[in-house]
């Protein structure tokens, strides 16, 4: 893990993984396919790419009951804690319809309507974690969503992880296909035979997943496309090297690809942190992708000041970041873009990932500038409410026929003149 000067200059640039043109066009095809040919196509897509040759797409009750044997009762009771956690903390979030009426009688509002169906899709292997499936389940419940489906690759003897089962049916999802990849959203996109289309698809995947979650945005509708993960460690002399290391770790062991980054003024604890990484990466299980991400994709900033490292944590705009400073919470109003923040040394980055309660999907790749967390919000669509008093219309009617005509839209402006015409005997 390298340790560099960096000032406040430092630049960034996002990258958008738009996958190679074999990819893009793999994806179009198979979801061309998948449109045309229904279940057949999901049947041949997940014997060629997941070896799995299924009579029945659906999982079934029998199928639940023998996760549940594989999961310890200890196990489903702390799974449970969590989504009580994750439900309380997405209740406070909902936002409420609203109507406001004026002293002239008009009413004017906003209806908020959760979405009809949504399609969750899980990733296979062992990126298929049991807390996504609570981290997306939940708020589409919360939002009160009326369908909620789940998807994702079976294994060649093509079964779902137990833990994936568990957390559903923990939270009473019943409708789960054991189907992945791009003939997934091609499913839930379009329906087939067996999956009814849904109207929105979250949930992350590899550059199949992502590729074909971009083709269908605009029939439905898709959550931000995620990245690696990322953590950003701000920290001054007060920080516990040790601590700091495990936590930068904690992240690099999901993907060769994440990235973990410490800044800080204080070149002691770098190089401290630089060695307690080096030591605590060679017991870890998933030492081969933790280390390619280190070395790839890890970094040690050392600045000037605390306050220069703020302006450069700004500036990396992290999915997580952790303020391991002596009074982190005086630094929150400084904080502009992060996905999550936790603040001081007992907030490590997995307790928001599994249990605190706030959502662990999070924008990446520096669009924490622009983009929030997976949230009830991204579950409901809002309907704008009008109703004009006739003494409304009357003192505004001129005004609104005289702006419709400045865009030529003559229709419009007699629209609006045609409830003052002589209706006769009406
Ligand atoms: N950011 C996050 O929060 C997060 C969390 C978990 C997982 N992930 C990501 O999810 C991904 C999991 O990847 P995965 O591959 O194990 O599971 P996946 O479910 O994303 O993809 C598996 C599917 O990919 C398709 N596929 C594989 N090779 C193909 C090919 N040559 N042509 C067409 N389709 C092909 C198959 O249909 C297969 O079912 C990783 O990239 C991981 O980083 C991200
Ligand atoms: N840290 C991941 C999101 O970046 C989420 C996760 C799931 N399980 C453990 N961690
Ligand atoms: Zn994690």
């Amino acid at each position: 893990m390298d340790i560099q000067k960096v000032t406040s200059e430092l630049s960034l640039k996002r990258k958008i993984d738009n996958g190679t043109g074999e990819q893009r066009q793999a994806v179009i095809s198979i979801l061309a396919d998948v449109e045309n040919r229904g279940d057949q196509a999901l049947h041949d897509y997940t014997k060629k790419f997941d070896g799995a040759l299924l009579k029945d797409f659906r999982v079934s009750e029998e199928e639940i009951k023998r996760a549940y044997e594989q999961i310890e009762d200890s196990i489903v009771n702390i799974i449970t804690e969590a989504a009580e956690n994750i439900r309380d903390y997405h209740e406070r979030m909902k936002s409420q319809s609203w109507i406001v009426t004026k002293p002239d009688g008009t009413m004017l509002g906003q209806q908020v309507t959760p979405l009809d169906a949504v399609g969750v899709y899980v990733p296979g292997g062992t990126a298929a974690y049991p807390s996504s499936v609570l981290m997306n389940v939940i708020p589409a419940q919360v939002a009160g969503v009326g369908r909620i489906v789940m998807t994702s690759p079976p294994n060649k003897k093509g079964e779902l992880p137990a833990g994936v089962l568990v957390a559903a049916n923990e939270l009473g999802v019943d409708e789960i296909y054991k189907v992945g990849g791009a003939q997934a959203v091609g499913a839930l996109a379009y329906g087939t035979e067996t999956i009814a289309p849904v109207d929105k698809i979250v949930g992350p995947g590899n550059i199949f997943v992502a590729l074909a979650k971009r083709e269908v945005f605009g029939l439905v509708d898709i959550d931000a496309i995620a990245g690696p993960s990322e953590i950003v460690i701000l920290a001054d002399e007060s920080a516990y090297p040790d601590e700091v290391a495990a936590d930068l770790l904690s992240q690099a062991e999901h993907d060769r690809l994440a990235s973990s980054i410490l800044v800080t003024h204080s070149e002691e604890l770098a190089y401290r942190v630089q060695k307690e990484v080096e030591q605590q990466l060679k017991t870890l299980p998933r030492r081969d992708i933790a280390l390619a991400s280190i070395e790839n994709h890890g970094a040690i900033y050392v600045t000037e000041s605390l306050e220069e490292s703020v302006t450069v944590v700004n500036k990396l705009a992290p999915e997580h970041l952790e303020v391991a400073t002596k009074d982190p919470h005086t630094l929150l109003g400084q904080i502009r873009h992060a996905g999550a923040i936790f603040l001081g040394r007992y907030s490590s980055e997995p307790v928001g990932d599994y249990f605190a309660g706030p959502n662990h999907v999070l924008p990446t790749n520096g669009t924490a500038a622009f983009s929030s967390p997976l949230s009830v919000e991204s579950f409901v669509k809002k309907s704008s409410i009008i109703s004009y008093s006739e003494k409304a219309l009357i003192e505004n009617a001129s005004k609104i026929a005289a702006f419709a005509r400045l865009e030529g839209l003559e229709a419009h402006a007699r629209a609006v003149e045609s409830r003052f015409k002589s209706k006769g005997e009406n």
